[in-house]
């Protein structure tokens, strides 16, 4: 397996994996099936050279009680876990939440943020989306930072709300302690849930738009925008280079289709021949 140019011997730049992706199981599985997924997951993991050799960055988000085992099972085969939700403080008189501290007591290495079923649902805006940014930086979690704009419309549009988006949180959560990393999920909302993603152009000119934007920031010199909304088999392939990886929810309920996809990520960073992939899985 060759190496791609940034992670050659000898090369310049920050060193940080050619793709990633990410799966939120949201609500969908109790205890026991997310178990047997997340052991699913590992397996296919283990076998995946390019998980192995870290050019892919694969995590999965379970519903949270069952984090710390999920972390466990993942975590012994080069993949990793973390939380769809963290609240602001770490610690206190905050009845029924959970706090970036305790989830990464329990393995989790990576804490979603503003996803839009928070946005919506429970009314969560810029200013406590900044809030839990900050958390998830404060308690050496990467946030996922959900972005994306709530009707379809022009590319330039999209730009600019999701800009907007990234900056109201960053800004608020660089008021409040260093950053670090962070993953952009750029989840157009009107395809969240759909049975379709956005378009291989609009995802990939919205995210070259995002990505330009995000190096321009101080400290996000790592971070990456991947593409979330009805995503699965059959999209990476066409994505421009911008859209580093995949959000990925109902199409990787099947474990079978996640690995069809880490199979055209390794492809499409050349990681991996195209004879050598399998059929693509239907989507779940
Ligand atoms: O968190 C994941 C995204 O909201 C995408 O979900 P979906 O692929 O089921 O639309």
């Amino acid at each position: 397996m060759s190496l791609p140019a940034n992670r050659r011997a000898g090369a310049t730049g920050p060193q940080r994996p050619s793709a990633v992706i990410g799966v939120s199981l949201k609500m969908y599985f109790g205890y026991e099936r997310t178990l047997e997924y997340c052991r699913e997951v590992a397996t296919i993991a283990f076998a995946h050279p390019a998980v192995q050799s870290g050019d892919i960055e694969l995590f999965v988000l379970p519903t949270l009680p069952v984090l710390p085992e999920a972390a466990r099972i993942l975590g012994t085969a080069g993949a990793a876990a973390g939380a769809q939700d963290i609240f602001w403080e770490d610690e206190g008189a905050f009845t029924g939440e959970v706090g970036g501290k305790t989830v990464a007591e329990l393995g989790g290495r990576y804490a979603e943020v503003g996803h839009a079923e928070r946005r919506r649902i429970f009314g969560e805006d810029d200013r406590v989306i900044g809030l839990k940014t900050a958390a998830a930086y404060r308690n050496g979690l990467t946030p996922v930072l959900c972005v994306g704009e709530l009707q379809q419309g022009s590319v330039e549009e999209a730009v600019t709300r999701c800009t907007a988006e990234i900056d109201a949180a960053l800004n608020r959560a660089q008021s409040l302690g260093p950053a670090a990393r962070t993953i952009v999920a750029y989840e157009p909302q009107w395809a969240i849930g759909a049975p379709e993603p956005a378009t291989p152009q609009y995802i990939s000119a919205v995210i070259a738009g995002l990505d330009a934007h995000l190096r321009t920031l101080p400290g996000q010199a790592d971070s990456r925008v991947i593409y979330g909304g009805s995503a699965g088999p059959g999209l990476i392939s066409q994505l421009d280079p911008a859209v580093a990886g995949l959000f990925l929810g109902r199409f990787a309920h099947d474990p079978r289709a996640l690995k069809t996809i880490l199979d055209e990520a390794a492809e499409r960073l050349g990681l991996l021949e195209p004879r050598l992939l399998e059929p693509v899985g239907g989507r779940a």
